[in-house]
């Protein structure tokens, strides 16, 4: 299902250990691995000088492996080309193999180099191209290295631009962590994608990436997760509706929640259900909450605990139930947990609702579980950095664990279930980082899942539309401007 949705916009995501594979497969058809680097200094050449064919001075931060090599073989032919380019060259000890190659082809045009730490007193504006650290990264970088990747990014605070060739130095190409790491406006990185671009702390440094082939080897290998693009959304519009249709078709979503205090999770989470399309919302909640929700949205229905049981919201076995959101982990909370899993219907579990999983056993109908990394810990009984050093694996974890679709939520979420290729959506949105996100999410999942019935399905989609509407509301409204529920009027925007 997802496949046939995703219709060629969901892209293989790989770690390093097979990108290590693609390579010796492609050096041994080749008989040699020059050619190869020589590619790639002449992908990242010709992108230098589409993006950035002005007069500025460009600046090559050469390491002594291989990456530092690429970056290398790119100064010879800026130099040869007539750039302005400079070389500070960080190699710790003697270069060897195709890095030597490179170093003998840059000695023998006469580009200009300096030692590396001259570069700490460079302040011009200039094009840096960070060739320190590739996929052979190991651990954080090393104190000289992480001043030259802070004043890197100084720099480019002050109107540099910058191109990290393969991976930025200092992030993880397959966990997406690290410390102190490049932020550069493009990435060109080679092969394929790599895990560590799309998760964790990965899209926030990457604000572009390119992928160049190289023509390297095509192998079938294991991919660690889908990426889906947020292009996608430029051509497919969830939850369409058909002309032979009535409510009914769009299926119902009852949220329960909203305790004293926390009424507004829940009036944001049927509020987005019904944005997005859900045929007809109910909500169970406090009574003043009622009141609140019916003021800002009388096309949802209202009950309160007088008027009945929380059963009494449903329609039929088919409806989805939000529980989380404004739940509160005091008495009510835990007695509308209990009756919520009673009801066996399919179940969207978030916030305070998680809390509870963790230490009650579900036996209620299937569920979407949509945790942040310290929910997943919680869950999983780890710390949230062990969650954040495998957000992928923490995800399958959950799907295991809860016998549930997962979305792991940051930056980029992670879809996960048992037995399906994890899938990464979204792009960076500082406008979301705040309360009440989450809770819209919530409801614009339960209405993808009454559309499309297939969990993983209605995650992924949902997941993605939630981001990509905010994208486009924050683009307007700005990071700080916006509110979470402002993004549900973005919903229909292409
Ligand atoms: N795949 C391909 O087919 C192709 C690969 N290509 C390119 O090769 C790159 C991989 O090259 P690679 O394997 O030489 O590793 P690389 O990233 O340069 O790192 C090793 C160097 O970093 C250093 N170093 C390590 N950790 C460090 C730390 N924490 N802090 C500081 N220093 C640290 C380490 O130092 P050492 O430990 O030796 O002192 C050594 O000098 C790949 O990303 C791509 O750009 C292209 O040519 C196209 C074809
Ligand atoms: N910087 C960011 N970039 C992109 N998405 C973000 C960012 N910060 C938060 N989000 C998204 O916003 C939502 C926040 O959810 P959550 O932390 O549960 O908020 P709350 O519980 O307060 O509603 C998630 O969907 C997450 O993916
Ligand atoms: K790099």
């Amino acid at each position: 299902m997802i496949e046939r949705i995703g219709q060629g916009h969901l892209t293989g995501l790989y770690d390093v250990a097979a990108v290590r594979q693609i390579e010796q497969a492609s050096f041994a058809i080749e008989g040699d691995s020059f050619p190869m680097m020589e590619r790639a200094a002449y992908a990242i050449y010709r992108h230098i000088c589409h993006r950035q064919p002005s007069t500025r001075p460009i600046v090559v931060l050469a390491g002594g492996g291989n990456n530092g090599g690429d970056g290398v073989l790119v100064a010879v032919l800026l130099h040869e080309a007539g750039f302005d380019v400079t070389l500070f060259d960080a190699a710790k000890r003697p270069r060897t193999g195709d890095a030597l190659l490179a170093w003998e082809k840059l000695r023998a045009v006469n580009v200009p180099v300096q030692p590396a730490e001259a570069f700490l007193a460079y302040d011009r504006s200039a094009v840096v191209v960070d060739a320190l650290l590739g996929i052979g990264a190991l651990g954080h970088p090393s104190a000289d290295f992480a001043a030259l990747i802070d004043h890197c990014n100084h720099l480019r605070q002050s109107g540099g631009w910058t191109l990290a060739v393969d991976v930025p130095s200092g992030l993880n190409a397959n966990t997406g962590s690290g410390s102190t790491i490049i932020e550069a406006d493009m990435v060109v990185t080679f092969i394929v994608d790599k895990i560590g671009l799309r998760i964790n702390k990965g899209p926030a440094c990457c604000h572009e990436i390119v992928i160049e082939s190289l023509q390297a080897a095509d192998l079938d290998l294991p991919q660690c997760a889908h990426f889906l693009a947020r292009s996608f959304f430029r051509t497919f519009q969830p939850c369409t509706r058909y002309g032979d249709s009535h409510k009914g078709t769009y299926g119902h979503v009852a949220v329960l929640g909203g305790d004293h205090g926390f009424g507004g999770a829940a009036i944001m989470s049927s509020e987005a259900a019904a944005r997005a399309g859900a045929g007809t919302v109910a909500l169970y909640s406090r009574g003043v909450t009622i009141g609140a929700a019916l003021c800002r949205n009388p096309s949802i229905m209202g009950f309160d605990e007088a008027q009945g049981e929380p059963g009494s919201v449903l329609r039929g076995n088919s409806s989805i139930i939000v529980l989380g959101p404004g739940l509160g982990r005091l008495e009510w909370g835990h007695r509308l947990f209990d009756a919520a899993a009673q009801l066996h219907c399919r179940t969207v579990l978030d916030a305070d609702g998680l809390r509870l999983l963790a230490s009650k056993h579900w036996e209620g109908g299937e569920l979407i579980i949509t945790p942040h990394p310290g929910e997943a810990a919680f869950l999983l009984g780890i710390s949230i950095d062990e969650v954040l050093n495998d957000l992928i694996s923490a995800a399958e974890q959950l799907a295991q664990k809860y016998r549930a679709v997962v979305i792991l939520k940051g930056i980029t979420s992670v879809i996960a279930k048992q037995g399906e290729v994890p899938v990464v959506v979204g792009a960076p949105c500082p406008g979301l980082a705040r309360g009440g996100s989450g809770d819209v999410l919530t409801g614009i999942v339960a209405a993808c899942w009454a559309y499309y019935q297939d969990a993983f399905t209605a995650a992924v989609i949902g997941a993605g539309w939630h981001n990509d509407a905010a994208i486009k509301c924050a683009q307007e409204k700005g990071d700080i401007g916006m509110f979470p529920q402002e993004l549900l009027m973005y919903l229909q925007k292409s």
